[in-house]
């Protein structure tokens, strides 16, 4: 390099760095601005405010730049300027990692959930009766799976489809659950049916139709049962995050988050498998992620790879619906997988290694 050149670059490195200096001091202004205004109750963006400083700015310009880039590449100090006085005053979430970098473990009575080894949830779309529970629960403690789901309260986009039958069906969980030591989990859809729900399950469970649901998600914040959210089909990863951030801020930390799939044009799958979210939920929170392979797939031909790639992207654990026989199902009768499928589909998952084998094989 000449002497010359590097003589004008030295030049130049000074000038940025007080360019820099000028900037930093210019920010740290623009930030007591931005707390004043929040006291004020004052918008942060001053258009007005804006017109003057660019107008009074090029009514100084000494050139060599003209007037518009300069007013270009001042509107970009006042956009940085206006982020960064958003920044300060962005609520950090409670349940975002910012607030709790460790991994929260959700407990399920003695089970722990976002340990570091990979859960299963299964059982029946909808509880039937207590033969049927009581198959899928035997099944599961063949496998060394503790949590069995099964709807007793199901929202179905049809008012004419079977509804679930209540707290009959949460009956028939518990029994089976108690016979063959395992957790419920099932979904509730009614604020008031809440403190019913908690003498019989474990776990509540919000579902994709009700993540917006704002007073059921506030009475879930109030009970003493962690809580399993699912997804809206059309939610946006904030918009979760958010969900769960109303049963947080209630008091209930025990929440579990389950990307179900969401909605697109594709008609192959029921819902779009949205694996991306799985990596994100997890870097922004520190709840336990699940992937419902289930519902995000409909279909059982491509439930083992998309089991694989949930866990391989970060999920803590799986749900999935089983049933004794599928064919005649109330609900979903196309997408559970029966009992012998299921065994095979453990098998598959242990030999991957992500997942470790059962413990208990009795019952
Ligand atoms: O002066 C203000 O009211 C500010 O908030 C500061 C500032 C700036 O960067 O100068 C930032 C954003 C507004 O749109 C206008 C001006």
């Amino acid at each position: 390099m000449s002497h010359q050149l590097e003589h004008l670059r030295g030049q130049v490195d000074e000038i940025n760095t007080k360019l820099l200096e000028l900037l930093s001091q210019r920010a740290e202004l623009v930030r007591a601005i931005g707390d004043v205004k929040k006291k004020q109750g004052i918008n942060r963006f001053d258009p007005v405010r804006e017109r003057d400083m660019l107008d009074q700015i090029v009514g100084k310009n000494p050139g060599p730049f003209d007037d518009d880039t300069v007013r270009h590449l001042f509107k970009q100090i006042f956009k940085a300027s206006l982020d960064l006085q958003k920044q300060n005053h962005k609520k950090v979430l409670l349940v975002s990692r910012k607030r709790h970098p460790e991994d929260t473990v959700v407990m399920v009575g003695d089970e722990p959930v976002g340990d570091g080894k990979r859960t299963i949830v299964a059982g029946p779309c909808s509880v039937e009766s207590e033969e049927q529970v009581r198959q899928v629960a035997q099944s599961l403690k063949k496998q060394g799976i503790r949590l069995l789901r099964g709807g007793a309260f199901k929202p179905r986009t049809s008012p004419y489809d079977f509804q679930g039958m209540g707290e009959e069906g949460l009956q028939m969980l518990r029994k089976a659950a108690d016979e063959y030591d395992l957790k419920v989990i099932s979904e509730i859809v009614n604020p008031s049916d809440m403190e019913m729900a908690e003498r019989y399950v474990d776990v509540i469970q919000i579902g994709a139709r009700n993540m917006q649901n704002f007073e059921l998600l506030k009475a879930a914040g109030s009970v003493r049962r962690p809580v399993f959210l699912k997804r809206g089909m059309s939610a946006t990863v904030e918009e979760f995050l958010f969900a769960a951030e109303y049963i947080v801020s209630r008091g209930n930390t025990q929440v579990m988050l389950c990307e179900r799939g969401i909605r697109t044009y594709e008609k192959w799958t029921r819902n779009t498998l949205d694996i991306s979210a799985v990596p994100l939920l997890k870097q922004e929170s520190h709840l336990p992620v699940f992937v419902d392979i289930t519902h995000s797939t409909g279909r059982r031909d491509i439930q083992r790879p998309v089991a694989k790639a949930a866990l391989a992207a970060g999920a803590d654990g799986i749900m999935l619906e089983v049933h004794p026989d599928p064919s005649v199902a109330l609900s979903d009768a196309n997408q559970q997988i029966d009992i012998p499928q299921f065994e095979t589909f453990m098998e598959d998952m242990r030999v991957t290694g992500l997942i470790k084998p059962a413990k208990t094989t009795t019952g």
